[in-house]
């Protein structure tokens, strides 16, 4: 599968002695893989080439015939500032290296310098590019509040602003060749992203997961990077890892967060270098797929408890999206149970059974620990017990009450994990006031529905009329 050229944008080497450059074109293919490079032998041509072609980078040359390279530098830099410019010279001269930093050279070197530091010069200076010209589209992305390619996101059911924000900054950054970080709680919706990522990259490879969890560290190398024959006691057989299989395309690896620290130092190093070893062999091989990463996982307080480097936190950090849970976008609700409904029966072979009208309301009350896989499952569920054609709120209620283990769900929804939701206060409510509160949080919970909040309340209908009769 060929790759897809790198970067987006072209680099242009410009440079009298044709030698020179053939081999720096090789040396970055090389070194960097970097393919997309156009050869300019006279320096007349070069910025008219940089206007037809879109260049983004040009590595110039400063003595040639008919034009001197720092007038190039003083054109390019007049009337395309955008364009990144590093010269790359055969004269060691501070001044003149002082000189064309003065006027807008990205960088210089010499040529006799190790092609290690100049190819490192390349890649600092691509990095930068693309993340100027993935800023500018982001902003234009969210600015425009529409997406160019709603169709990669089909499978996603939404109607929330935050969910719709987020696939405009994914459309935004998919054709980045830097990575994507994909958080959110189990079950939002981070596969289905990577999906619609990977859809929008405008890749021709495949789209190949590795779940990471539970791998330790010689696994993960051997799942990743594949080995030679005889790389170890029983390699009988050479075999390609996930990233070569991903080649020309995206790979994904989920659960990230549980990755051991020995696996992080590697996966760093990867997404640094851009190269990788096969067990047992010595020859690098580059990596050419585009990577995503998820994790239901806190990164940054893992990052926090050193059980994350933060070096690669950083470096996966660079486009970040954060699906939110189910419990915060319950405009949601109507649209996935519809969605389900038809899913379930169509499976099932049933008809699709109409559901009661205050369905939506009693969901609203549950947090949905399990977002929306857990939405499913209950759908499904019910749908497979249900006999008639309006579907009983029977199965949700016991669904509710199992994943609320027993919790009041007025504490587990509104402060999960923080036990006495006074406890954080200075001063205690009264208990009138207490009472009034929790009176009111219930009827809001439950849109004004006493029997919903009788039932959030743990009290019976009779029992909370009463009550707000008496208030
Ligand atoms: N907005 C949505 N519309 C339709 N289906 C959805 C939506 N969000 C999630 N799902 C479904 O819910 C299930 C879980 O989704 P997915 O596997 O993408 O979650 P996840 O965040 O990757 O979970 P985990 O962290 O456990 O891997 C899948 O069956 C998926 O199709």
């Amino acid at each position: 599968m060929s790759a897809a050229p790198y970067p987006a944008f072209p680099v242009l080497l410009v440079d009298d002695e044709v030698a020179w450059l053939r081999s720096l074109r090789y040396t970055l293919q090389r070194a960097a893989g970097v393919t997309n490079v156009l050869l300019c032998e006279d320096g007349r041509e070069a910025v008219d080439l940089v206007a037809r072609h879109d260049v983004g980078l040009v590595l110039l040359d400063l003595t040639m015939p008919h034009v001197a390279g720092e007038e190039i530098l003083g054109r390019l830099t007049a009337e395309h500032p955008a364009v990144a410019v590093i010269v790359i010279s055969g004269l060691n001269q501070v001044e003149t290296a002082v000189r064309c930093v003065k006027s807008g050279a990205f960088d210089y070197y010499v040529k006799t310098t190790e092609e290690d530091r100049i190819v490192a010069g390349v890649v600092r200076a691509i990095r930068m590019l693309e993340l100027q010209r993935e800023n500018r589209d982001v902003a234009a992305h969210l600015l425009s509040g529409t997406l160019q390619h709603p169709e990669a996101f089909a499978s996603i059911v939404t109607r929330s602003r935050a969910m719709t924000t987020t696939f405009a900054y994914v459309e935004a950054v998919a054709r980045s060749s830097q990575p994507l970080l994909v958080t959110g709680e189990s079950g939002t919706g981070k596969e289905l992203v990577a999906r619609a990522a990977h859809a929008l990259s405008g890749r021709p490879g495949p789209l190949v997961t590795v779940n990471v969890a539970g791998l330790d560290d010689a696994v993960f190398a051997d799942t990743l990077f594949g080995h030679v024959r005889g790389a170890y006691t029983g390699a009988d057989q050479a075999r390609r890892g996930m990233i070569e299989e991903a080649a020309g395309g995206t790979l994904f690896l989920d659960e990230i967060g549980d990755l051991s620290i020995p696996s992080q130092v590697k996966l760093l190093r990867l997404t640094q270098e851009g190269e990788y070893f096969p067990l047992g062999s010595d020859r690098p091989k580059r990596l050419q797929a585009r990577l995503l990463v998820a994790t239901h996982q806190d990164l940054a307080a893992k990052q926090g408890d050193g059980s994350f480097r933060r070096d690669l936190y950083h470096r996966l950090h660079t486009h970040h999206v954060r699906l939110p849970p189910l419990r915060e976008r319950k405009e949601d609700l109507p649209l996935l149970l519809e969605h389900f409904l038809d899913e379930a029966a169509r499976e099932l072979g049933k008809r699709k059974p109409t559901a009661p009208r205050q369905l939506v309301q009693l969901l609203a009350t549950y947090s949905f620990p399990g977002n929306v896989r857990e939405l499913r499952a209950m759908v499904h569920d019910a749908v497979t017990r249900h006999p008639g054609s309006i579907l009983s709120m029977d199965t949700f209620r016991e669904a509710i009450e199992k994943g609320r283990g027993g919790a009041p769900p007025a504490v587990s929804a509104a402060a999960p994990g923080r036990g006495n939701p006074f406890s954080a206060l200075d001063e205690l409510p009264t208990f009138r006031e207490a009472h009034d509160l929790l009176l009111e949080e219930a009827l809001a919970r439950s849109q004004g529905n006493q029997t919903l909040a009788a039932r959030l309340l743990g009290v019976t209908q009779s029992a909370l009329s009463k009550r707000l009769k008496g208030r």
